[in-house]
């Protein structure tokens, strides 16, 4: 029996958004850097989100940044993706089924991927990024 219906509208990428960032703040690993980062900017951060997943899965462009330099500074391993991830996956699968939902997972598994690669390069080479 099939209940779940894929991402199609803006209100369901902001169902999923929501649902994510209340694990997160849940979450006893990742919790503390999202609140010390994001402070009382939360509706903002969440309104950032919401855009960023809108232009990357309904093909609409909203969201106009550089999310990796975001990430440039914060105390995040290989540890807290596997997390970040698993908590994403999961709120997907509890949400949504469907060709956009597989989507979304793919993407923010490559977005995890290429983030790891740029830290550890930057962090080997004792560097800091620009953009
Ligand atoms: C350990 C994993 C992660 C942590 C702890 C984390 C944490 C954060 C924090 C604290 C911010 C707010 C930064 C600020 O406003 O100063 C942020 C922004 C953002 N994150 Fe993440 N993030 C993680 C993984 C990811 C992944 C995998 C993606 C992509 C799928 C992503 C996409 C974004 C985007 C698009 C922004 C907004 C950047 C902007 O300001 O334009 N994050 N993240």
């Amino acid at each position: 029996m099939h209940m779940l219906t894929d991402i199609s509208t803006p209100a369901d990428i902001e169902t999923l958004v929501n649902h994510f960032y209340g694990k997160v703040l849940n979450d006893s690993l990742l919790a503390d850097i999202f609140k010390k980062q994001i402070g009382n900017n939360w509706e903002v951060h969440l309104k950032k989100m919401v855009s960023f997943w809108h232009t990357l899965l309904l093909n609409e462009q909203h969201y106009f940044g550089s999310p990796f330099m975001a990430h440039a500074d914060l105390p995040i391993k290989e540890v807290h993706f596997k997390q970040w991830m698993s908590l994403f996956n999961t709120s997907v699968d509890a949400l949504f089924e469907g060709p956009k939902a597989e989507e979304a997972k793919d993407r923010a598994a490559k977005m995890a991927a290429m983030f790891q690669h740029k830290l550890a390069y930057y962090a080997s080479h004792n560097k800091k990024p620009l953009l």
